[in-house]
């Protein structure tokens, strides 16, 4: 692999189940997947793929029913490990989750100004006065206009755009190392979400944060990740720099997934969905979990799961067939089969 920088957030052999009246779900599998200081990983999927529970394990924000295990190691420390008050430590302070919804984040009955400066007395036992001020800079730097009238306000008198700079500004003040945005801009209409992906690269630049970033849309991921881990049933099936990835994906799921978005420098009629649906995570397939949807799967790939394996410096995938010759590391595309 590219020689990631140091570690801030590495999972190692990682799962995630939940435990349901008709079985076991395994909702995230032996995941191997870190993120360095100042590097922004991408994990991409269809809904259901497992992205927001790996993340919300990592969290300890699994509902009572899920499990994580294996390790989840920030900056060395396993967070499966430690207790509740150790974690609430670490959480706010070391790293920080901004999810689609701001209001999950925010207090609807409490002004910005008490909201932003309660975290930093809270976790960094400022004074009062200490902690207004360093967040009405931190309103200020996340592009806040008339941050001094919107320090007064409540959530509710903000646009939903405003309010995920508010959460912004809030999983920052702390200067965490990590940051797991989940999903941060769905919600935002596109040109608000260009500004808020344009705010996380910016921030994550000046402050070295490590960011993770889940989306199930891929053409989000462009402008902002530097490695992309793409995520299918549970399991990482490709993982790759951002550009090496755009320029020519490895593995089927990852081709089929671009070809299923829309691009401004394509005709409306090459988007082609992928056919079918994502396997049920209590019963998938024998062998390769995207066998029945690919169009290039032979035998093997219905009997043989494919471990996720190095098929060129810098990139990973998890497909017996990948598009990529092994003499030279290229990545080649095959020609499409007529069928679909
Ligand atoms: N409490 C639960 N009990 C049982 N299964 C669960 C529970 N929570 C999540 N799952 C299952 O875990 C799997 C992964 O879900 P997850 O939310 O991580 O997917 P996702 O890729 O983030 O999708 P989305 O983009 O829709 O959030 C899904 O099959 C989901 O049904």
């Amino acid at each position: 692999m590219q020689a990631t920088p140091q570690p801030v957030l590495e999972l190692r052999d990682y799962s995630v189940r939940f435990s349901t009246p008709d079985g076991e779900v395994a909702a995230v599998s032996d995941l191997d997947l870190s993120v360095g200081a100042g590097e922004t990983l991408a994990v991409v999927g269809e809904s259901g793929s497992g992205k927001s529970q790996t993340f919300n394990g990592v969290f300890g924000l699994l509902s009572r029913n899920g499990r994580a295990t294996g390790a989840a190691l920030v900056e060395g420390r396993n967070l499966l490990s430690m207790s509740e008050k150790g974690l609430d430590a670490i959480r706010g302070q070391d790293m920080a989750m901004v999810f689609q919804d701001p209001m999950t984040a925010l207090n609807p009955a409490m002004k910005i100004r008490h909201q932003l400066s309660e975290t930093l007395q809270v976790h960094k036992g400022m004074k009062r006065r200490d902690a207004e001020a360093a967040a009405l800079a931190m309103l200020r730097l996340v592009g806040i206009p008339e941050a001094e009238r919107r320090f007064e306000q409540y959530p509710h008198q903000l646009s939903g755009g405003m309010r995920q700079r508010v959460v912004i500004a809030m999983a920052l003040l702390c200067r965490p190392k990590l940051i797991v945005a989940d999903e941060p801009t769905t919600a935002l209409d596109v040109t608000i979400q260009a500004q808020i992906l344009d705010l996380f690269r910016d921030l994550t630049a000046e402050f070295g944060t490590a960011l993770v970033l889940i989306t199930h849309d891929l053409g989000v991921v462009a402008g902002i990740a530097d490695r992309v881990a793409v995520m299918y049933a549970g399991r990482v099936v490709e993982e790759a720099a951002v550009d090496a990835l755009f320029q020519r994906p490895a593995h089927p799921y990852t081709a089929a997934l671009m070809r299923s978005i829309p691009r401004v420098d394509r005709e409306i009629e090459a988007v082609d969905p992928i056919p079918g649906r994502p396997p049920d995570v209590m019963r998938p397939p024998p062998g390769c979990p995207f066998h029945p949807r690919c169009r290039h799967a032979e035998d093997r790939c219905r009997r043989e799961r494919p471990p996720l394996a190095e098929v060129a410096p810098g990139r990973r995938a998890a497909c017996w067939f990948p598009f990529v010759d092994a003499a030279s590391g290229a990545v080649t595309l095959p020609a499409e089969p007529a069928h679909g």
